[in-house]
């Protein structure tokens, strides 16, 4: 089970089996239909960012393919359908989450977040003390004492100690001073050569840097799938589809944040 196995290029489309394909997937929570329908796919290399405005369903979406939410329709993993499985069994068929409040262990060392992480005979210690030096450092530190981004780094590390079929990754940046912003992209994209990964972010300037393709969710339905840099280059569907006006420059020293 080695991620990005068949892989042909890093920009290119490939002719292999996506990692992730979500058919007529439906969700409720408290009675209130927060996934209508939705249809997409992600390939088995790069990022895929999953965009909207706040509220339309995102977190709801990683959350219902995962089965933390009960949910009608089709979830396939490298082609098995994995929809009638419960979270824990798709976990350990290697979809790893990286979850929107981070859920470090508060009162534990970064060194025992990392450790009670780690699911395979073989975790990839040496490549997360690589991307995250930082919590080399910081080992013997209690995670609840770390900053939001130190923070966000610990639950990063903690899916990537796994090798994983696909990474779950939702708006890591919310919240994050700049700098911080662009540590914690510097770290996924590391991490993307590694593993294909389905990012919910807002900020445009993340995905800008990150993600060969989106999808677009509103009122709990996708309403927009394609190449990032189609959706970017045209500011007026960005304002339609998110809300912002946002000219992305090439150079990723503008951005805009989706609210
Ligand atoms: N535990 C819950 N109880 C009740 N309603 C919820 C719950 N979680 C989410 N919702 C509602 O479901 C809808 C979709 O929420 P979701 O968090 O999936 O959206 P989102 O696009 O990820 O938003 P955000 O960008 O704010 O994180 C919203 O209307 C939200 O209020």
């Amino acid at each position: 089970m080695i991620a990005g196995r068949n892989r042909t290029d890093r920009t290119g489309a490939t002719a292999d089996v996506p990692v992730l394909e979500v058919r007529g997937l439906s969700a409720r929570i408290a009675g209130q239909q927060v996934v209508e329908d939705v249809t997409f796919s992600v390939p088995a290399t790069g990022v895929t960012a999953v965009l909207g405005r706040n509220g339309v369903g995102k977190t709801s979406t990683l959350k219902a393919v995962l089965g933390l939410i009960e949910r009608r329709g089709e979830v396939r993993l490298a082609g098995e359908r994995v929809d009638g499985e419960r979270t824990d069994r798709i976990v350990r068929r290697g979809v790893g989450y990286v979850p929107e409040d981070r859920e470090v262990f508060a009162g534990l060392t970064v060194a025992e977040n990392l450790r009670l992480a780690e699911r395979d005979a073989h975790p990839r210690r040496e490549l997360v003390a690589e991307l995250f030096p930082d919590l080399v450092q910081r080992a013997a530190q209690r995670a609840g004492t770390l900053s939001g981004g130190q923070q966000q780094m610990v639950s990063l590390a903690r899916a990537l100690l796994n090798t994983n079929r696909l990474l779950l990754v939702d708006e890591p940046t919310k919240g994050l001073a700049p700098r911080i912003v662009g540590e914690v992209s510097d770290a996924l994209a590391e991490a993307a050569r590694t593993v294909p990964i389905l990012l919910v972010e807002q900020n445009l300037e993340v995905i800008e840097r990150l993600a060969e393709r989106v999808v677009v969710i509103d009122a709990g339905r996708v309403v927009h799938t394609g190449p990032a840099r189609e959706l970017l280059d045209d500011p007026d569907r960005v304002q339609q589809l998110l809300g912002v006006h946002a000219e992305v420059d090439h150079h990723g020293t503008e951005g805009a944040v989706a609210r």
